[in-house]
């Protein structure tokens, strides 16, 4: 078991219910599972807690075995490095080339200074060449950010991911800023990504219809309460209606 969540509870500050309520749910290498939900539901705190973005209230998650709850941020920051995330927003610095902002995810691995002096060694470079082939940006390599399309941005915050060489893909409604074609051209290349690497990815989504399409299962919070847990295919109409309603 890749990702063991047990009773996982999340009340922010001055809240009267619970942002996430006893989720319990185990998630294993190879899975692609999209999560569901209304606005509210508790779909990116989910997420973020994985990553420790946020600190649980109570309850157990477990990564390969290590409690991440009550880990050390030295420890934690090991572990983080076996993690991506992928954003609606992008996250990329704008004036900065394809390029710069791919090899930015190696930061986490390098040494302060070398970063700040822009130093790469050969292998770096390598990766990052490979990485914009894998997402098909490798001819805007040296363009910059701010003039490459939603589309061509996000496909640069996944060649970044991959520089991490990660084992765990967090989306975090990573194409909720992008039109429907786009949005099904990213969740492919996610999909073929996860596929090739044996990736355990977790994704939220608003989009049934995508979820539907790449997921090998789909997940859905209601309330900060886990109520559906399932493949893709028992996702029925009355299921669906009891999320979203
Ligand atoms: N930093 C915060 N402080 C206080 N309350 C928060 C915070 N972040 C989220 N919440 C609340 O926790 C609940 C769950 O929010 P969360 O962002 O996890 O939902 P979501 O399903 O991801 O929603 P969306 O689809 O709109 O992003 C909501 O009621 C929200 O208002």
């Amino acid at each position: 078991m890749m990702l063991e969540i047990s009773d996982l509870t999340v009340t922010y500050p001055k809240a009267t219910e619970p942002a996430l309520d006893q989720v319990n749910v185990s998630m294993n290498k190879g899975e692609f599972i999209c999560i569901l939900g209304r606005s509210g539901a508790g779909k990116s705190t989910f997420i973020r807690c994985i990553n420790r973005l946020i600190k649980p209230s109570a309850g157990s998650i477990q990564w390969n075995g290590t409690e991440l709850t009550s880990l050390s941020e030295r420890a934690m920051r090991e572990v983080r490095s076996e993690m991506v995330m992928i954003f609606q927003h992008f996250n990329l610095i704008p004036r900065m080339s394809v390029f710069q902002n791919t090899l930015t995810g190696s930061f986490g691995s390098r040494p302060a200074y070398k970063n700040l002096l822009g130093l790469f060694d050969e292998k770096e470079l390598k990766s990052a060449n490979q990485a914009l082939q894998e997402v098909e940006l490798d001819r805007f390599r040296d363009q910059r950010v701010e003039a490459l399309s939603g589309g061509q941005k996000q496909r640069v915050g996944i060649a970044r991911a991959l520089m991490q060489k990660p084992s765990l893909v967090l989306g975090d409604e990573p194409v909720a800023s992008l039109d429907p074609t786009t949005s099904e051209r990213i969740f492919q290349l996610l999909r073929n990504i996860h596929d090739e690497r044996n990736l355990l990815t977790l994704i939220n989504v608003h989009d049934v219809e995508l979820a539907k399409k790449f997921a090998t299962r789909i997940i859905a919070f209601k309330e900060g309460k886990l109520i559906f847990d399932d493949q893709p295919s028992a996702l029925t109409d009355e299921m669906f209606a009891k999320i979203y309603q």
